[in-house]
């Protein structure tokens, strides 16, 4: 069936696409997908054990063709994985997307993501490794944002409460 998302969610580790991603999709009615979910239900396995096992390309490769399926087939809320503007294919397919970018500043993605267990590019050295894959995506996630929420300071609830109000007609 072919259906299109009614926001789709990028932004950094840490930026809360999962958590506030759920919260928009409770507070409008509709389910909530998220492209990691996906790669690890369809691999049968954590993303850290496909990065170990398979490399991060492989990763890369799944994380295309799961984009893809979730612009393509559903219809509530999409989060993508934080990595996923980085192909230039996925940030082509954004375009038409309502595309919310959720912004934060290092400070509250490094306490977010703690030591960040379960997060393969971030377990060595989490700061300095969120300061460069930050650096180096900020001009992503604005090329294909058509809206961008801060999110520092603020909580979940307040934040799918402004995406909300930002997706009404
Ligand atoms: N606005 C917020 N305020 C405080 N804590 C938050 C906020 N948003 C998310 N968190 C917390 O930060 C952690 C990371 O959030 P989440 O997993 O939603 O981020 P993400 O953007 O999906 O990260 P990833 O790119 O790794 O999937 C979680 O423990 C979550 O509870
Ligand atoms: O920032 C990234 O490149 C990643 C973020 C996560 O959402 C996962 O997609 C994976 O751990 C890679
Ligand atoms: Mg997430």
């Amino acid at each position: 069936m072919s259906a299109r998302p009614v926001c789709v969610l990028v932004g950094a580790p840490g930026s809360g696409k999962t958590t506030v991603g759920q919260a928009l999709a409770a507070a409008l009615g509709v389910e909530f997908r998220d492209t990691d979910a996906d790669i690890e239900q369809l691999a049968g396995k954590p993303i850290a054990e496909i990065f170990v096992d398979e490399g991060e390309e492989h990763f890369r490769t799944l994380e295309r063709a799961a984009v893809a399926a979730g612009l393509a087939s559903h219809a509530g809320v999409l989060a993508l994985g934080g990595g996923a503007v980085l192909a230039e294919e996925n940030r082509a397919a954004l375009i038409g997307h309502t595309v919310v970018h959720l912004s934060v500043e290092l400070p509250d993605a490094v306490k977010r993501v703690g030591l960040g267990s379960g997060r393969p590019l971030l377990a060595l050295n989490p700061r300095a490794t969120l300061k460069h894959l930050m650096e180096q995506r900020r001009p992503l996630y604005a090329e294909v944002a058509t809206a961008t929420v801060l999110t520092d300071g603020r909580t979940p609830e307040e934040i799918a409460g402004e995406i909300a109000a930002l997706l009404k007609p």
